[in-house]
């Protein structure tokens, strides 16, 4: 079983210079997409598991699924990691749980909604550091809230993100408030706000520098050359897949996501871990809704989640390719959990600050 910390894997992106996506998980099609796409490539793998994909599977199905796929594919490094913990408890139950890193976005409180201060985000961050890299679990922290730099709304979507209006400077980290973030926190992984946010409406337009401010990542990496950051929101919300759910049915206005070229720049200058769940739903619910259209006496639910897979699969190669991430899997060795807090405790982790 290749079940790895996200530090080791970030670490070995950062060394040798790709990118990861990290694909949120909620069900078998999604589980058995993402690890095919990554057994014809070579990837790594990052999945994660949100308070929704709990709710929706339960938290032993979701367990078991994640797990199930190291069985099946011993040879691919697989990262399980929580998305947007609300509270260094949540956290606490994931490690229980046996995930191997855990998010702690202390950018809203346990509500999942409210903006905090800053003194807050620190601490709960902190002490979720304390816990985990006692159990050789990574950390990714969050500053800054997601949303929208052109309308300055909040993202919320599904419960998750900011609600209501953000000052400029909320939706954009601060080189500087990162760096001391880092140093007192201590996280592995860092999680930015430059204009992006979760689902499909992101921008009105193909984004320009000033609603993807991808330039802030250049002066946020040159402080802390050693924390991976991370890419929320970064789904590309393909135009041919907006056109296949609206041709069969579907009512998706004009929307813009995050194109890949941009990503690549991020991957460039220390984006290292990159969330897509939106990209994954997109192609979906087109899948399902072109097969059901062109069959109509069909209903066994195989033959349109079959759809889904393929169509899941291909978005899920074009990221690994797109990233640098192929090719890179039997290039990893395993580092156990417990190597892992032996090298926190003895101080080898620690970030540098500039
Ligand atoms: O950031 C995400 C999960 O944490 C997903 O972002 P998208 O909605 O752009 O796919
Ligand atoms: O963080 C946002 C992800 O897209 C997860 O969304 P979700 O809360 O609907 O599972
Ligand atoms: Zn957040
Ligand atoms: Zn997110």
């Amino acid at each position: 079983m290749a079940l790895i910390s996200m530090r080791q894997l970030l670490d070995h992106a950062a060394e040798h210079g790709y990118g990861v996506p990290a694909f949120n998980v909620n069900n078998l099609e999604q589980m058995r997409a993402i690890m095919e796409a990554a057994d014809q490539t070579n990837s790594p793998v990052i999945v994660q598991a949100s308070a929704g994909a709990r709710k929706y599977a339960g938290a032993p199905f979701l367990r078991h699924l994640i797990l199930a796929a190291t069985e099946e594919f011993p040879h691919i490094p697989l990262v399980m990691h929580q998305d947007h913990g609300t509270s260094p408890s949540v956290c606490q139950r994931s490690i229980q749980l046996g995930f191997s890193s855990v998010m702690m976005d202390g950018s809203l409180g346990e509500d999942g909604k409210t903006p905090t201060e800053y003194e807050y985000n620190v601490d709960v961050t902190r002490r979720t550091v304390d816990m985990a890299h006692a159990c050789g679990v990574s950390v990714e922290g969050e500053l800054g809230c997601l949303g929208s730099l052109e309308s300055g709304q909040a993202g919320e979507e599904d419960g998750i993100g900011a609600s209501g209006t953000l000052t400029h400077d909320q939706m954009l980290t601060d080189p500087e408030e990162a760096a001391d973030f880092v140093k007192r926190t201590k996280v592995d992984a860092l999680a930015i706000a430059i204009g992006t946010s979760h689902g499909a409406y992101k921008f009105t337009r193909p984004p320009t520098g000033d609603i993807l401010a991808i330039e802030q990542i250049k002066a946020i990496h040159a402080r802390i050359p050693d924390t991976h950051l991370v890419m929320h929101g970064s789904s590309s919300v393909p135009q041919e897949w907006l056109q296949i759910i609206n041709e069969y049915g579907g009512e998706i206005p004009e929307t813009y996501g995050v194109p890949v070229e941009e990503i690549q720049e991020g991957i460039k200058h220390g984006v290292r871990k990159v969330n897509v769940d939106t990209d994954l739903r997109l192609a979906s619910t087109g899948a399902v809704r072109r097969f059901l259209a062109h069959n109509k006496a069909e209903f066994d639910p195989r033959k349109f989640l079959k759809e889904t897979v393929s169509a899941m699969r291909d978005i899920c190669i074009a990221r690994y390719e797109a990233f640098g991430t192929a090719g890179n899997a039997d290039k990893i060795k395993p580092i156990s959990l417990e190597t892992m807090y032996q090298r926190y405790e003895a101080g080898e982790m620690d970030p540098r600050i500039k």
